[in-house]
């Protein structure tokens, strides 16, 4: 009898775990200020936050995406881009993430080259080299062109991602709909990349979330621009 009831209630939880969307952890890092609160926002709720207020520890965001009549879950972590508020919570956030954003202000070239030492934190908390990794250069609506040269160009940050295998974005919080469009395309082709990166043979389910196994070429690197 006994057994019995352990075999069907096993059996629930097995079809409640075949219904439930493959949720994947998206991780985004880069200095305190390139706007990281607002972009994950903007990524899960479409707007910009009202105030956006330097991030303790890690917030997290997330967003039910259809792909190819499947839908799965993007779980965006939010991380503090300030040491202080970062310290000890650095390797939670780098357990099963199965993306990664890099985030940068466009008009910041310490943000750019602080970028690096965002990279050396991902391979010393021995994040895989085939996850999938995004470049997302922020705040383009501040470009100024008689700046340039104090500002970060599209082709040094096109030729910075395809060195580390990203995919490149621009984005900015100009609130026109057309804007708000092409963030749309950033979370598809994430949501898009991350479903293709993964088969239900190389997928293992791991505190109720998956981790990715798999181990596929980084993709031709591609340009946007919101
Ligand atoms: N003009 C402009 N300002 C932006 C944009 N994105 C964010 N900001 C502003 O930049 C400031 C910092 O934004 P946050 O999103 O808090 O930056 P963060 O990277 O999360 O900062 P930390 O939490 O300290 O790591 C805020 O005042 C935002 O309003 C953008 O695209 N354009």
């Amino acid at each position: 009898m006994d057994s019995s009831l352990e075999f069907s209630s096993s059996l629930g939880s097995v079809s409640s775990l075949l219904t439930r969307h493959r949720t994947f952890k998206v991780l985004m890092i880069g200095d305190s200020g390139v706007g990281k609160t607002c972009l994950t926002h903007r990524l899960c709720a479409g707007e910009f936050p009202c105030r956006a207020e330097a991030t303790i520890g890690v917030d997290f965001r997330e967003r039910l995406v259809e792909i190819d009549g499947e839908k799965i879950r993007l779980q965006l972590w939010d991380t503090a881009g300030q040491e202080r508020f970062r310290k000890s919570m650095v390797q939670h956030y780098y357990r099963n993430v199965h993306a990664i954003f890099f985030v940068y202000d466009v008009t910041s070239l310490t943000s750019f080259s602080g970028l690096n030492s965002w990279i050396e934190e991902c391979r010393q908390n021995s994040l895989g080299q085939d996850i999938p990794k995004f470049l997302v250069g922020n705040k383009s609506d501040l470009r100024d062109p008689s700046r340039a040269n104090q500002q970060v160009n599209q082709q040094t940050a096109m030729s910075f991602a395809k060195a580390h295998g990203m995919m490149c974005f621009e984005t900015s919080e100009e609130k026109v709909p057309i804007k708000q469009d092409q963030i749309e395309d950033i979370v598809l082709t994430v949501a898009g990349k991350l479903k293709r990166h993964t088969t239900i043979n190389n997928i293992s389910v791991c505190n109720g979330s998956f981790k990715v196994t798999s181990k596929k070429g980084a993709e031709k690197e591609s340009w946007s621009c919101c």
